[in-house]
């Protein structure tokens, strides 16, 4: 796919892997709609690629990925502004072992929220342009982080979930494709505070952060630089790319035939 003249949405936009993403996807042609809920981050960053890119190639609109009345609204924005949309990044998402219900209505419910609303505008059938959505998991989507369960639980909700829509789209005939980023540790806002974000799993941080210390940390760009290999190659369809600083790996699930 040549992102010249494309379209994309990016939840979670306004800072971290969101703002990488956003960030390769306008370098390389794109115009980008920024959804989050930190409006002063998103009008922050906005002004600032408005500057390096241009005043006609980016739109933010607040949009909290928890209402679906707002993930709607947001979609609907973007057609009528840039005509369609071709690129979805389901990219937002918290830690927050304590406050879970929230943590499961953003990571898991927030990606299948924005999946559906998109099908109307890029589903093949019912008038769209076809496209690709690139989901953000995480290695915890793969493996269980014995620190954060339901986190573990949303991500590997989010790996199943993709790779279904990729197969429910192939057969459908949507000319959609649909993949899972699951990247190790990434120096972003999500990873302070961690004592309080693990609640009553905070005893398990240093395990945790053995698992640092063994994995690494990756930045947002080097993220960002496997989102833009998943949306530009037409031949990726239910991919899962485990991401970590010393490499990348699409992973091989069991086959059940
Ligand atoms: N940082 C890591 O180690 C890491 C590793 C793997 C995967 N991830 C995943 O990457 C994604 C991005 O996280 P990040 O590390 O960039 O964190 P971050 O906190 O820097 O960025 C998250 C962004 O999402 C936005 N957001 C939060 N709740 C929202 C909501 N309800 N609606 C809309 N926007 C919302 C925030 O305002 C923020 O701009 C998340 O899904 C996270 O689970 C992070
Ligand atoms: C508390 C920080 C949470 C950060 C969440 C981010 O999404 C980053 C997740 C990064 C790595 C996750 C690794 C998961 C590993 C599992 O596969 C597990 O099986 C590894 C077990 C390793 C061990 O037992 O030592």
């Amino acid at each position: 796919m040549v992102l010249t003249g494309k379209t994309a949405v990016v939840t979670g936009a306004a800072m971290g892997i969101g703002k990488a993403i956003t960030e390769i996807l306008l370098q390389n042609g794109a115009k980008v709609v920024l959804l989050d809920v930190n409006e002063t981050a998103a009008k922050s960053l906005l002004e600032d690629l408005r500057k390096q890119h241009g005043q006609d190639r980016t739109l933010f609109l607040s949009c909290n990925v928890e209402s679906e009345e707002q993930i709607k609204a947001a979609f609907q924005k973007t057609v009528e502004t840039f005509g369609g949309i071709d690129i979805l990044c389901n990219n937002a998402g918290i830690l927050n072992e304590g406050e879970w219900e929230k943590t499961v209505s953003i990571n898991l419910l927030g990606v299948i929220r924005s999946t559906y609303a998109s099908l109307q505008h890029m589903n093949k059938l019912t008038g769209g342009r076809g496209g690709v959505i690139v989901n953000t998991a995480s290695m915890a989507g793969l493996g269980p982080l014995l620190s954060c369960p339901v986190y573990t639980a949303t991500k590997h909700g989010v790996v199943g979930f993709t790779r279904a829509m990729a197969a429910a789209s192939a057969a459908s005939g949507y000319g959609i494709r649909y993949n899972v980023i699951c990247p190790s540790f990434v120096q972003t806002e999500l990873l302070d505070n961690i004592t309080l974000k693990l609640g009553q799993f905070s005893h398990l941080e240093d395990a945790t952060q053995q698992l640092v210390e063994v994995l690494g940390i990756l930045t947002p760009s080097e993220v960002a630089q496997c989102v833009f290999e998943l949306v530009t190659d037409e031949t990726k369809n239910g991919e899962a790319l485990m991401i970590f600083p010393k490499g990348k790996q699409y992973i091989t699930f069991p086959s059940m035939q």
